[in-house]
């Protein structure tokens, strides 16, 4: 069976790529599983170089094909922040911290004006390969208040009109069709049998 590691320590992340490999015959392995993994430095200046130095360190040091997952938040109002830093907007990595943070930041700005934009940048790497690179998007707006229970991360602040909920009232089928990761891993989907048996 195929072996495909996922460079993650978030388990809500983790869920969402077992959901795609899973079905395609690939014994899924996540970070929380191994043990001596050392300690990834994400000092890109760009959500795809840091999925390139997560995945691509780890293929180097285990031989494995690894997928790497890094994304953010870019609130226009905030000239994009906290992008890169998302994970560690208020200091360490602590959803609920990053959350007031984000709606301190914004206490002064009106509604209409607190759109944003969720961006996934999906490396995967195997050695002797050039690595594969997709991205995903997607747009919404900035709630003054946490809404919803399910997901993650900035997920109950991160409000769609369209659907008047936000990422945190989907179920995880529901936010897979729309986020960015869903649309990542669907180009991910596109792409990766060709990649794969590419020589
Ligand atoms: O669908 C999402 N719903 C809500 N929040 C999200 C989502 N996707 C990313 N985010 C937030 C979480 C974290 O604050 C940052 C990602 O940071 P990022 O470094 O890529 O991930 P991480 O440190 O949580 O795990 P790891 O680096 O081990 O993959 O953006
Ligand atoms: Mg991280």
């Amino acid at each position: 069976m195929k072996k495909i590691l996922i460079a993650t320590k978030n388990e809500g992340k983790a869920r969402e790529f077992r959901a795609f490999f899973e079905p395609r015959d690939f014994k899924v392995v996540t970070l929380s599983e191994l043990d001596d993994i050392p300690e990834i430095i994400e000092s890109g200046k760009t959500f795809t170089e840091n999925a390139l130095i997560k995945a691509q360190s780890l293929t180097n040091a285990l031989q494995a094909t690894v997928v790497a997952d890094d994304s953010g938040l870019m609130v226009d109002a905030l000239l994009g922040e906290p992008g890169i830093y998302s994970a560690r907007y208020a200091g360490d990595h602590d959803d609920e911290k990053n959350n007031e943070k984000l709606l301190q930041k914004l206490l002064t700005v009106p509604n209409g004006k607190r759109t944003a934009t969720f961006h996934t940048s999906l490396v995967v790497t195997r050695v002797d390969k050039a690595p594969l690179i997709v991205e995903g998007e997607v747009s919404g707006e900035i709630l003054r208040k946490l809404r919803g229970r399910d997901g993650f991360g900035y997920d109950p602040l991160f409000y769609l009109p369209n659907l008047g909920k936000t990422f945190a009232e989907l179920t995880p089928d529901e936010k897979n069709e729309i986020s960015h990761r869903g649309q990542a891993i669907k180009k991910l989907d596109e792409k990766f049998d060709d990649w794969w048996i590419d020589e």
